[in-house]
């Protein structure tokens, strides 16, 4: 086995043929992705060789190991899926027996997840796709009835890959047994030639993740073998015998692995935008300040600023409450392979709203990092343009954001109802049944105070929500209309929780390591986590008005400190996105190279467009001089 030297980062970066003679974004939809293969290929290669001495492991705790991709594949990387969901999925939803068999060529296979189809990416209940028992032949027929049944929109399921994981509805004699499972070969290994039976392909051009390779699959009477069906959790046997699982919601399990690991990805989205942005906010000098001094850096601003340093903050907040998520989600699974699916309500709760704040902030704060950066940050050769489309796809896939907040809401309005009837409550939802206690508890301006007041408008939204569902109810509503007709106020419900356990771990995690820190960095963090807090009691102080104690006086103080945390910030503005320690090479920023030479990379990268090649094109000869010329008076 070739060894390869570490860090894999300097390993990767220094092979050649990784490197683009023509940025991505002249190339066409085709050549993008036949490049990304390429480059991809070299990675999985590598990536092979480097796993072949460790097993699968179901989960893998949020790394940046996988970061390297982004330097490369500066789009999508299209292998992504494989590992993202389709391993996860096989090991998480396959017994040992099967897990060896399906993953037994390792690397030799390359799958996708195929749940969400034409017409079905929210309701789960209503895939279209049939896998029905032949008894006779002790296989599975798959079929997609009408075409809203094909699946679209798994990545990698155009070109790339030759395997999935496919979401069906199981029926075994007639009846059915909702969605599960299936492990399902889709591409001959040797020729890549779709199999019998499938229609195969891309689903065309995409605001960004354009490599990514989303496709569509329909099945036509396509066998599988019975034991291809994942049956860790339920089981169909060779008589046709359906086993039920423990509980129907473990087949959702590997959506709820994606959401915990995407509030460490976004975390890493921000990181690259913070970089970027704070850094060329540095080198670039516009304007004045006092009127007979130069130019200021455009970071002196305190408007500034206010753009960018929320976005550092936000970076360290979702990289710390996406360990604290991660941990939660490792004990959970710990206790459902030991039979106790307690907690898996709260988790899917929490990795439900995490992951929407997460995505949604993800999006705007990187479109502000764009904006702070003027015109320079409309150019592609910033990578912001980039890093906004490919995050705000996280808004939408993996479960849409507002499918979402109303999945954690209804564990709001359960938990509310338990805490009404004097029931405990795990400690992520405790402080509702403290609400009528501190209601009117005399705010305290300190960050403690601040997530105190939060926990305080979660509970009061929550109350207001249920007694809104009530009111529909008795006024002959049945639950589910009343349940629609309260879903604005359950959706803010849900993000002020979202917020306030963000505000929480963030503030009482970097308390909790401070004493292990130098002075200056427990100091600078904890500023961090100040800023952070005292940032989102401003913006939603309406809320802290209607529900806590706060007063106009308060806020004022509040707006002092949040001024004052910008200017202590300021001299450590670089070095913290510094400190994200992220190469060019992966950051692919002509705004935000570490060198700082912003205009000369600019200029370098405008000579490669292929428009640059010659003085005059083609197009004034064939299609401007007849026109100028007839019209030339
Ligand atoms: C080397 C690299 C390694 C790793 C890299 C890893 C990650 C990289 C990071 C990012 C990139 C990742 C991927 C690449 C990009 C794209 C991939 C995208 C993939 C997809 O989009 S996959 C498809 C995603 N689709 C969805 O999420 C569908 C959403 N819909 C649903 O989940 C359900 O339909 C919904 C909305 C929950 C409703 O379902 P249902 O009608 O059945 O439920 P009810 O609402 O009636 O509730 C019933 C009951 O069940 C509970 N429940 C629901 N879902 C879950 C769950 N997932 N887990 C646990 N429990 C669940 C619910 O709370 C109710 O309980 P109750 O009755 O209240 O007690
Ligand atoms: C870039 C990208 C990559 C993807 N990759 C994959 C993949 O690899 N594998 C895969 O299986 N899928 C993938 N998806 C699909 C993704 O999971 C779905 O798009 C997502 O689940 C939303 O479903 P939908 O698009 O059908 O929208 P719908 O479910 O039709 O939702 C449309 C709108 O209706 C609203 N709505 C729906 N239901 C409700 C409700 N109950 N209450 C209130 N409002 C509601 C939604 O909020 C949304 O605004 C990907 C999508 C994208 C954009």
């Amino acid at each position: 086995m070739k060894c390869y030297p570490v860090p894999r980062e300097n390993l990767v970066l220094s092979i050649d043929n990784l490197k683009d003679d023509i940025p991505e974004e002249y190339l066409s939809h085709k050549e993008c992705y036949e490049n990304v293969i390429r480059k991809g290929s070299v990675l999985y290669d590598i990536f092979s060789e480097l796993s072949k001495d460790r097993k699968h492991k179901a989960h893998q705790a949020p790394s940046n190991a996988y970061r390297i991709s982004d330097g490369i594949m500066q789009n999508v990387n299209p292998f992504l899926l494989h590992f993202a969901l389709f391993v996860p999925a096989i090991t998480n939803q396959a017994t040992p027996e099967q897990q060896a068999e399906f993953l037994k060529h390792g690397f030799g296979i390359i799958g996708t997840y195929a749940q969400t189809e034409l017409g079905h990416g929210t309701f789960l209940r209503g895939l279209e796709t049939t896998a029905t028992l032949d008894l006779e032949t002790d296989e599975f027929v798959l079929n997609s009835p009408t075409l809203t049944s094909y699946k679209w929109w798994p990545g990698g399921l155009g070109h790339t890959a030759n395997h999935c994981v496919v979401m069906a509805q199981l029926y075994v004699k007639g009846k059915c047994h909702g969605p599960h499972l299936f492990f399902v070969q889709i591409r001959d290994i040797e020729t890549h030639e779709p199999l019998p039976g499938l229609k195969l392909g891309e689903i065309g051009a995409k605001m960004g993740f354009n490599t990514a390779d989303n496709g569509f699959l329909g099945f036509h009477n396509f066998r599988i073998p019975r034991n291809n069906m994942l049956m860790k959790n339920s089981q169909v046997l060779k008589d046709g015998t359906y086993v039920e699982s423990k509980n129907e919601k473990l087949t959702y399990g590997s959506m709820v692995f994606v959401r915990v690991y995407l509030l460490s990805d976004m975390a890493y989205m921000l990181a690259r935008a913070a970089t970027i942005s704070v850094r060329y906010s540095a080198v670039r000098h516009q304007s004045h300040i006092k009127p007979d001094e130069p130019e200021v850096q455009i970071l002196d601003f305190v408007i500034q600023q206010h753009k960018l340093f929320i976005s550092i903050a936000t970076s360290h907040a979702f990289k710390i409450c996406g360990l604290w998520l991660w941990q939660t989600y490792s004990k959970v699974m710990e206790d459902i392979g030991k039979g106790s699916m307690d907690r898996l309500p709260e988790l899917h709760a929490l990795s439900c709203c995490l992951k929407t704040t997460s995505t949604r902030d993800a999006g705007w704060l990187i479109e502000q990092c764009r904006l702070a950066c003027g015109g320079h940050g409309y150019l592609m050769s910033s990578n912001l343009p980039s890093l906004y489309t490919t995050a705000t796809a996280a808004i939408t896939y993996e479960g849409e954001s507002t499918v979402l907040l109303l999945q954690t809401a209804r564990y709001l309005i359960k938990s509310w109802k338990r805490a009404m009837e004097g029931e405990s409550l795990p400690a992520t939802v405790s402080f509702l049944s403290e609400y009528f206690n501190k209601r009117y508890n005399k705010w305290e301006n300190t960050p403690k105070g601040i997530v105190d007041g939060l926990k305080l408008v979660v509970a009061g939204v929550t109350k207001m929500c249920a007694e809104s569902i009530q009111k529909h109810v008795s006024r002959g509503q049945q639950y589910e209309e009343a349940w629609n007709s309260s879903s604005v106020q359950l959706i803010k419900a849900s993000e002020a929780y979202s917020r306030a356990l963000l505000c929480e771990v963030f503030w009482f995690e970097v308390d909790k390591v401070s004493s292990t820190l130098s002075n200056n960095l427990a100091v600078v963090l904890k500023q961090l986590a100040e800023l952070y807090i005292t940032y989102w009691a401003l913006e939603k102080r309406g809320d802290l008005l209607v529900y806590t104690t706060i007063s106009k006086d308060d806020l004022d103080k509040l707006q002092e400190r949040y001024e004052e945390l910008l200017a202590l910030i300021r001299p450590n503005a670089v070095g913290l996105v510094d400190s994200f320690d992220i190469r060019d090479e992966i950051l692919c920023s002509t705004l935000g190279a570490y060198d700082g030479r912003v205009y000369e990379r600019m200029m370098e990268h405008a000579l490669k467009s292929p428009l640059n090649a010659e003085t005059v094109n083609q197009s004034f000869h064939k299609y401007m001089k007849p026109v100028i010329l007839k019209h030339k008076i």
